[in-house]
């Protein structure tokens, strides 16, 4: 079984991705990875994340960046919503996330386009949403909690800025799959929103 979770910047996702691939112990894959390392590669390139020719060449990323915390960064989230509208960068890591949905396993991604484009077979999607407020509040805290202290505001328009570059851009752009499962996480806790996607998996199961 493939599940796709996609959703804008901190709708909880991947917290419903991680808790879906322990539920159903499914292998996971967060996209968003994916392109935060070739957007931290090109920045240490001093590279420009517009520049579609230094955004192609961090497409060949060392693997294990992915493991490296700065990928977690805002500073990182906005160069990716940069380097990902690039039609060449998308290409370029198609492949990659096609093998990994096409497991004998099955697989669970999460990110922007996995119902729409690398996986529009997935037995169950799920788009993720909430208030861009409270998107903000809770990016806020996490940011906090890792000693990180942007602003709230500063947190907000940083969200609201790659709601709207991850929309409007022409390759892939967010929007919902048209058999998606809408999940709005603005006033459900984690247990309460998980539960949700749980019960939206089932029944697309059938
Ligand atoms: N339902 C919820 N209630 C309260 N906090 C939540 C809920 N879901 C997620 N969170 C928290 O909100 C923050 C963002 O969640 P998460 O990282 O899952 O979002 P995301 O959509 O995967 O983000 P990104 O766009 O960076 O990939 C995290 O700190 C997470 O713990
Ligand atoms: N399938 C995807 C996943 C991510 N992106 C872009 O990467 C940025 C960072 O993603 P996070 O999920 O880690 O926040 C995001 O803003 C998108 O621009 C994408 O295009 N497609």
């Amino acid at each position: 079984m493939i599940i796709a979770v996609d959703g804008p910047a901190a709708s909880g996702k991947g917290t419903i991705a991680r808790a879906l691939a322990l539920h159903y112990a499914l292998p996971h894959l967060d996209t968003g990875l994916l392109y935060r390392a070739v957007a931290i590669t090109v920045l240490r390139a001093d590279g420009d994340p517009a520049d579609p020719a230094d955004a192609l060449a961090a497409c060949a990323f060392d693997d294990l960046l992915l493991g490296d915390p700065e990928l977690r960064s805002e500073k990182a989230g906005a160069a990716a919503s940069v380097v990902s509208a690039h039609p060449a960068v998308r290409a370029a890591l198609v492949d990659r996330q096609r093998r990994f949905a096409g497991q004998p396993s099955g697989a669970i991604l999460d990110g922007r386009d996995i119902g729409t484009v690398i996986a529009p077979e997935a037995a169950a999607k799920l788009f993720v949403t909430a208030d861009p407020q409270v998107r903000a509040t809770r990016r806020h805290a996490e940011l906090a909690g890792r000693g990180a202290s942007p602003g709230l505001d500063a947190v907000l328009a940083d969200i609201r800025a790659r709601d709207e570059r991850d929309s409007a851009r022409a390759a892939a752009p967010l929007r919902m799959a048209d058999d998606a499962v809408l999940i709005d996480t603005t006033d459900l806790n984690v247990a309460e929103a998980v539960a949700a996607a749980i019960a939206a998996v089932e029944a697309k199961r059938g």
